[in-house]
C-alpha cells in the first residue's frame, strides 16, 4: 500500500510534555543541563514528504512567521543530505496543529518526522541514533522525537533512557503570549542548580519546572493559566512555556474541562503514549513490508 502511494502518507509530528524540567547546570558553551521526563502525545501536526530527481528541497506552503530556509523541516533536510551526499531532492508540507512556540516542541518534532521520513524514501538507511545526532544539531528536542519514546532525558536533552508512563489524559492550555526559549536560558533570575536526581527518585516524588516562576513573572497570562487549571489539578508548565497542562483520568473528564475554557485561551485534549505515533507508522510499514 504504501509503496504506491508514498505521497500521500501523513507522517504524524507528535508533541510533548516536559513532565518536569529541572535545570541542573550551565555549560561552558552556554548551554544548560537538564533533567526531564519528555512525555509523548498522540496530539500531532501531519508531514507529506515526496521525494524528487531534482536535489532541490521546497516546501509546498510556508509556515507563518518562518522563513522556508529557517523552517526546521527544510533545515533537516538538508542536513540529511549533506550526512549522506544523498543527490536526491523531496517536496514538503505541514499541517500544523501544535501551537508554535509554546513548549511543545512542534517545529523539533517536524525535524525529526523529516529525517525519519526521508531516511526512508531516499532510502539512505541511517539508525535512528545516526538519525538522532543529526538533529541534535537542529535542536536539542530533536534526539527524543527521532527515537520516538516516552524518556528521561539529561545532558542539554539528547542523553535518553525510556520510561513507560501511564496513559494519562492531559487538557494543554495555550495563552495568547510568546515565551521566547533563548531570553528564559539567558535570564539572570532563572533557578540553574537543581540537585540531580534519580529516575525513581523522578517516578516516587514527581519533579517542578524550574522555568515556571520566572516565566510567570514575565508572563501573567501565564499565571492566569496555572491559577485556571489548578481549580482542576496539578498545573504545571511545559519546557519554557507558554503552554501549561494538567493530568485527568479519562478523556471525557479533560474534555469536560476544555468546554469550559476562556475564549482567550486555546487548547487541546490529548492521550499520553509511550511509543510515538511516528514510530508506530514505522512498525506498520515494517510489517507490511512496503
Ligand atoms: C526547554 C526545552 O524545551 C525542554 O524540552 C528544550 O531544552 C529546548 O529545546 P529547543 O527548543 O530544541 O532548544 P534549542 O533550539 O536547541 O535552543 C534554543 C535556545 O535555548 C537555550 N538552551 C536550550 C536548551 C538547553 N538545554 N540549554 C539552553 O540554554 C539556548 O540559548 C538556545 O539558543
Ligand atoms: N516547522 C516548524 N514548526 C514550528 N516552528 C518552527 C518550524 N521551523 C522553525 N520554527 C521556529 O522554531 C520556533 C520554536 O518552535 P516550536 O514550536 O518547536 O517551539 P516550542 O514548542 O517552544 O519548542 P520547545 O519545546 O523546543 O521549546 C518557532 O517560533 C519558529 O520560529
Amino acid at each position: 500500500m504504501l509503496s504506491e502511494n508514498k505521497a500521500l502518507v501523513r507522517w504524524p509530528a507528535p508533541a510533548k510534555l516536559n513532565l518536569c524540567l529541572h535545570i541542573t547546570g550551565r555549560r561552558p558553551d552556554g548551554y544548560h543541563n537538564l533533567q526531564t521526563l519528555f512525555q509523548l502525545l498522540n496530539y500531532c501536526d501531519y508531514l507529506t514528504v515526496s521525494s524528487s530527481e531534482s536535489g532541490q528541497i521546497t516546501l509546498q506552503a510556508p509556515t507563518p512567521g518562518v522563513a522556508d530556509d529557517d523552517n526546521l523541516v527544510v533545515r533537516a533536510a538538508r542536513a540529511l543530505q549533506a550526512a549522506t551526499g544523498c543527490a536526491l531532492g523531496a517536496t514538503l508540507s505541514i499541517d500544523k496543529r501544535i501551537p508554535m512556540g509554546g513548549g511543545l516542541g512542534g517545529g523539533s518534532s517536524n525535524a525529526a518526522t523529516a529525517l525519519v521520513a526521508l531516511n526512508y524514501l531516499w532510502q539512505t538507511g541511517l539508525s535512528l541514533p545516526h538519525l538522532a545526532e543529526i538533529g541534535l544539531q537542529l535542536g536539542a528536542d530533536v534526539p527524543v522525537f527521532v527515537m520516538g519514546q516516552t524518556a528521561w532525558a539529561e545532558g542539554v536533552g539528547e542523553q535518553l533512557t525510556p520510561v513507560p508512563m501511564p496513559q494519562n489524559w492531559y487538557l494543554v492550555v495555550t495563552p495568547n503570549c510568546h515565551v521566547s526559549t533563548a531570553e528564559i536560558f539567558s535570564h539572570k533570575g532563572l533557578t540553574r542548580d537543581t540537585p540531580n536526581i534519580t529516575v525513581a527518585a523522578f517516578l516516587e516524588q514527581g519533579g517542578q519546572n524550574d522555568c515556571q516562576a520566572l516565566v510567570v513573572k514575565l508572563h501573567p497570562q501565564v499565571r492566569q493559566v496555572i491559577d485556571w487549571l489548578n481549580q482542576f489539578g496539578a498545573a504545571q508548565m511545559t519546557g519554557t512555556g507558554a503552554s501549561v497542562y494538567c493530568a485527568f483520568a479519562t478523556a471525557e473528564a479533560a474534555q469536560s474541562v476544555l468546554c469550559i475554557l476562556p475564549k482567550q485561551w486555546q487548547g487541546f485534549v490529548a492521550q499520553a503514549v509511550n511509543i510515538s505515533p511516528l514510530h508506530s507508522l514505522l512498525q506498520q510499514i515494517d510489517d507490511t513490508g512496503a
